[in-house]
């Protein structure tokens, strides 16, 4: 690791919080560090985040600590998945809170004296991942954009029409600047995990390969199963009761599948339970709003056309949904089937 040893220290840029983790702010650095880890014949995992982190951020670091060398965690809040009226502005940014729960975090490998914990964190600017500028209005946009065509416009994709191909361009460009081995995204997020693994095969990437990219479960509360997400902060004292109703509504339209009912009937098991909660978060000033509950196939990622035989062998079957508690979307998901089998 000796060629390492330059980079283990703070980048001197003044704005940034001291870190016992590297901090690389540009992509010429970064490939500095990146170049020596190749030399020294070193795995490297890769975590892309938008920071604000939470235990769930956490399973996807262990489990690259687990499975690579090295480890590195991005950091950066991507103007392009927003759409103008959605929350960029006031998107957590805690990036000195977010390098005490990295730095925090280790891991001992057995037949491994050492101790692992993360080698870098890269955090780029907005100029420098999109040299054009970045305007939220797509038509206003200028520049290099990428589409993973008819697999972003259902589910998220509906409610979000722009987010996926905001995804996949800063995913991309992430991929070009840190060539990871590994790359570990959340299950909380499925259809941009599966949207991401069909580009590394469309764009025949190498670092990472498809198989390469890794769909880690959802992190979950303990205590109701709400599962982790940056945007929980959002929620007020009330919401944050309320929040675990999108997977009760999923659990429960969950039940009925496995009871054999048809697509729609299990659609109408989750919107009942959504409905009694609002009608009890009515009576607080509390507005809860059912965004979505679909069932999708999760290679194509349409909506079941009302077929619902799972066969042994058969693809998974997708059971998302997202939920407005007030102001602040939530989304969680089921896979109906082996996660194993996810492509
Ligand atoms: N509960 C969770 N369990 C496992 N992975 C998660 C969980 N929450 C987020 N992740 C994953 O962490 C990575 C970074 O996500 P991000 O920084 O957007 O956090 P987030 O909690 O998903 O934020 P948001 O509230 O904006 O959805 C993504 O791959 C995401 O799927
Ligand atoms: C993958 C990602 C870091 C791209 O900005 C983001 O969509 C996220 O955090 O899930
Ligand atoms: N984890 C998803 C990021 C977003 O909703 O923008």
């Amino acid at each position: 690791m000796n060629r390492l040893r330059p980079f283990m220290r703070t980048m001197s840029t003044s704005a940034l919080p001291s870190s016992p983790i590297p901090l690389f702010t540009t992509v010429a650095e970064f490939r500095l560090w990146r170049e020596a880890a190749r030399r020294d014949n070193k795995s490297v995992g890769f975590v892309p985040t938008m920071g604000a982190l939470h235990d769930g951020h956490m399973c996807l670091v262990r489990k690259s600590l687990a499975e690579n060398d090295l480890t590195v965690m991005s950091i950066f809040v991507n103007p392009a998945q927003f759409a103008p009226h959605e929350d960029l502005a006031t998107y957590p940014r805690t990036l000195p809170r977010d390098l005490e729960i990295l730095t925090a975090e280790s891991l001992s490998v057995s037949g491994d004296s050492k101790i692992r914990k993360a080698s870098a964190v890269f955090l780029p600017s907005v100029r420098e991942m999109y040299p054009s500028g970045i305007d939220q209005n797509v038509a206003a946009q200028k520049g290099t954009f990428l589409e993973v065509k008819g697999y972003g416009e259902q589910m998220e994709g509906k409610s979000r029409p722009t987010f996926f191909r905001g995804v996949a361009t800063v995913v991309t460009k992430l991929f070009n600047a840190v060539e990871p081995n590994n790359a570990y995204f959340g299950q909380k997020d499925i259809q941009q995990c599966l949207i991401l693994k069909r580009l590394c095969r469309d764009l025949l990437l190498s670092h990472p390969d498809p198989a390469h990219l890794h769909i880690v479960p959802t992190a979950r509360d303990p205590t109701d199963n709400l599962a982790l997400s940056s945007r929980n902060a959002y929620l007020s004292v009330e919401g944050r009761k309320i929040a675990p109703t999108l997977y009760e509504a999923l659990k429960a339209a969950e039940h009925a599948w496995n009871d054999g009912q048809p697509k729609e009937l299990c659609v109408v098991r989750a919107t009942d339970v959504v409905r009694d909660v609002a009608t009890l978060a009515k009576e607080s000033d509390l507005e809860v709003r059912l965004d979505y509950i679909e069932f999708n196939d999760s290679d194509s990622l349409e909506a079941l056309d009302g077929a619902r035989c799972l066969e042994a062998d058969s693809r998974p079957v997708i059971l998302s949904g997202a939920l407005w508690i007030g102001t602040t979307r939530l989304i969680d998901n089921i896979v109906l089937g082996d996660m194993a089998k996810l492509q």
